[in-house]
């Protein structure tokens, strides 16, 4: 009886596998990826189960998507092989939650923003009044950070700013309020998605004190800078809203809302950048990476978020003929070190002179090409929050970023980039001649 037993449960088991083979071969045929799976190495695809279990967000199955993906190395493929399809998959499982709400609420910040920026360019604000970043930097910060945290309630945030100062000024912490309770998205959907409108005011300076994570290699932290280039936003010029999630210490999403930025991906760099108009399209532009995802580009709107287009950094053969960008800020980056960078690599062009992070996103997506920050001060230690982001974005659309020693910039040490000096972001094929330029520069000084 009991021999009769375990053979039963061997053919049970049996007629069981072939069943599951037999799904697999019929069923998920058409898709191909029963062969992806089967073909690739066994370690591999052991890590990339290790990897997509590990997460805190493992769903416990894989999901189709159709994006283009530009890989690592900056290679466009429409249609993905075995490897990119697989990374793509379990990183866009991990962290789609993520990348929503991050897009969402820098949307949402970003609106807030740019109506403080047309108030300031109506004349409203005076050129002189240093208000409308306080405004806009503090606004920002509460929206973004109330949408994170409504969303994953244990995750920190090491945030530019802090509430104190604005707790002593009633004023100008009224002020914030008015525009903080109405700034919303259109898509009702997308605004819910958020948490909906901040209660009261007094929760929205405790969600801009929830910005004060010490940062570390430990956790699910994320990296926020509401309004950078709080001096471009001020002449007039460019600004980004800028965050980032970062997962012991390594940067897995990154989205850059840049207002004042042209929509069209294809409009170069010119010496007079300006400030694009808004039009039916969307008012400036918002870039996002997701580790291993490839990096995106779509319209910035008051609705909801697409999935966008990926992007891609340029092509460049010969390096004299990369455009050049910079901060417009001589206390910034040393425009002297740059020139004469510039003069090694034969480029002849003037650098593009920009402020905040949308020089990352220019170089992401091939409008600038090489962006050098060559420090001024010895003692000056980057912020993470200044970098995070665009660090993502521009390795994901085929970039290398480093900083002048030629060493990865390392977000996992605080609140500030402790092991780095400058920044040189270039598309990958031309980092190690830029790098190499900079070096015979800086040790020619
Ligand atoms: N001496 C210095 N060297 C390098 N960066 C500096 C600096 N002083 C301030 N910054 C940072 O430069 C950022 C702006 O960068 P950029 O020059 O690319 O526009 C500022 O961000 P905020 O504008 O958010 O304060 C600030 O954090
Ligand atoms: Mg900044």
């Amino acid at each position: 009886m009991r021999r009769l037993t375990n053979l039963d449960l061997k053919s049970y088991l049996f007629l069981s596998c072939a069943i599951a083979i037999l799904f697999s071969a019929v069923i998920l045929a058409p898709t191909g990826h029963h062969l992806q799976f089967f073909t690739r190495p066994a370690s591999r695809a052991a890590s990339i189960l290790a990897h997509v279990q590990k997460s805190p967000h493992y769903l416990g199955a894989v999901k189709n998507t159709k994006s283009v993906s530009v890989g690592r190395n900056g290679v466009h493929s429409t249609s993905r092989n075995a490897d990119e399809s697989i990374n793509s998959l379990t990183s866009k499982m991990a962290y789609e939650k993520e990348l929503k709400v991050a897009q969402l609420a820098v949307a949402r910040a970003s609106i807030l923003t740019k109506s403080v920026f047309a108030e300031k360019a109506k004349g409203t604000i005076s050129k002189e009044d240093k208000s409308p970043v306080t405004i806009g930097d503090y606004g920002a910060q509460a929206l973004i950070i109330a949408a994170i945290k409504h969303n994953f309630p244990s995750d920190e945030v090491v945030g530019e700013e802090e509430a104190s100062s604005l707790r002593e000024q009633k004023d100008l912490s009224s002020k914030i309020w008015t525009l903080v309770k109405d700034t919303k998205l259109e898509d009702a959907e997308s605004d819910k998605l958020l948490g909906g409108p901040i209660e009261s005011e007094e929760k929205m300076l405790e969600a801009i004190d929830a910005g004060s994570s010490a940062g570390g290699n430990k956790g699910r932290i994320w990296a926020l800078d509401p309004i950078d280039g709080t001096k471009g936003f001020l002449r007039g010029g460019q600004y980004a809203v800028c965050l980032a999630l970062m997962v012991d210490g390594d940067v897995k999403v990154g989205v850059l809302g840049c207002p004042n930025l042209p929509v069209d991906d294809s409009v170069a760099l010119t010496e007079d950048i300006g400030v694009a108009a808004s039009d039916k399209e969307g008012f400036g532009v918002l870039f996002s990476a997701v580790q291993g995802e490839g990096a995106r580009s779509q319209p910035l709107t008051r609705g909801a978020v697409s999935e966008g287009h990926a992007i891609s950094v340029k092509k460049i053969t010969d390096v004299s003929q990369a455009v050049m960008c910079e901060s417009v800020e001589p206390g910034h980056s040393s425009k002297g070190d740059n020139a004469l960078i510039a003069e090694k690599l034969g480029i002849s062009g003037k650098p593009v002179q920009m402020d905040s992070q949308a020089k990352y996103g220019s170089v992401a997506r091939g409008a600038g090409d090489v962006y050098l920050r060559l420090p001024v001060r010895k003692d000056y230690q980057e912020k993470i929050w200044d970098h995070a982001a665009g660090d993502l974005i521009v390795r994901e659309a085929g970039g290398q970023v480093t900083d002048i020693h030629g060493k990865r910039l390392n977000f996992s040490l605080g609140r500030t980039l402790d092991e780095n000096k400058g920044v040189i972001a270039t598309p990958a094929n031309i980092h190690p001649q830029v790098l190499k330029a900079v070096g015979e520069v800086l040790t020619a000084k």
